[in-house]
């Protein structure tokens, strides 16, 4: 779909709610916090702005944010397990407001992660805004996956190759699929108007991930190195990009205690 500049507006407006809503639950992070505390008062926050948590009841998933901790890659399900010193966690949020979705993840910590965790993070946050500096008209689609396997090669990280970005709108998923290694045979040109997520899972050991047998949903890596992911959601504009998950507060990564 290519959007009209009044699409830009609701998707600001979007996009910017999940962004505050990332930055409304930052410091309730802390160690002794379950991850159903934090979906309550996500869940609440988003309801309150009159939004909806898009993740809820979204092909049966339980809950209204995604809560991954650790070696958990992607949809993990908040639960009553109090966050220990040095667990690092995405906090995925998905808002509907008007119709028009904003989709964006973080991740934060309880504690004092390892110096491993912390540039494991770093380097995924910067392996997202290098990608994203990388979109404009007349781009290939691929620049994104190959700039961030340019990326994170120096560090021996990899990438998850089974879950992708996506198109978003006025819906959740939508084409294009923006897979975050490079893919010579994608050829899709950047055009003004796309709106798309870049959302990397980076792990520290191997790509192969697993899927939870138990809950269904919950990913993990499958040789149980840590996990990290940040996901915006953008706008190719005229000259370049529009991130509308931008927080509108001083966050800024990684976080200055
Ligand atoms: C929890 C929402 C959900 C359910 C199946 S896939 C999925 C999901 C989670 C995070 C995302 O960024 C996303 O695009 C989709
Ligand atoms: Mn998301
Ligand atoms: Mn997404
Ligand atoms: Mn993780």
């Amino acid at each position: 779909t290519i959007h009209s500049q009044e699409d830009f507006d609701f998707m600001r407006k979007a996009g910017r709610l999940a962004a505050e809503t990332l930055d409304f639950i930052a410091p309730h992070v802390k160690v002794g916090v379950t991850t159903n505390e934090l979906n309550d008062l996500c869940h609440d926050f988003i309801i309150n702005a009159g939004a909806i948590p898009a993740p809820l009841n979204y092909k049966g998933y339980p809950k209204s944010i995604c809560t991954s901790k650790n070696a958990v890659v992607c949809h993990g399900i908040p639960d009553d397990k109090p966050l220990k010193d040095g667990d690092i966690l995405n906090i995925d949020v998905t808002v509907i407001l008007n119709g028009w979705y904003g989709d964006t993840s973080r991740m934060f910590w309880a504690g004092k992660p390892s110096i491993k965790a912390k540039r494991l993070c770093n380097a995924t946050y910067n392996a997202l805004m290098e990608a994203i500096k990388q979109v404009r008209p007349g781009n290939k689609l691929n620049k994104i996956g190959l700039t961030i396997e340019k990326y994170i090669e120096d560090f021996g990280y990899s990438i998850v190759r089974n879950y992708c970005g996506h198109g978003i709108g006025k819906v959740f998923h939508a084409p294009p699929n923006v897979v975050h290694f490079y893919d010579e045979g994608e050829d899709l040109i950047l055009k003004e108007g796309m709106f798309f997520t870049v959302e990397p899972m980076i792990n520290a050991g191997k790509h192969e991930t697993l899927l939870s047998k138990l809950d269904g949903w919950t990913v993990t890596t499958r040789d149980l190195s840590l996990s990290a992911q940040f996901e915006h959601t953008l706008g190719v504009t005229k000259d370049g990009v529009e991130i509308f998950t931008l927080s509108p507060k001083n966050w800024h990564f990684p976080p200055y205690d």
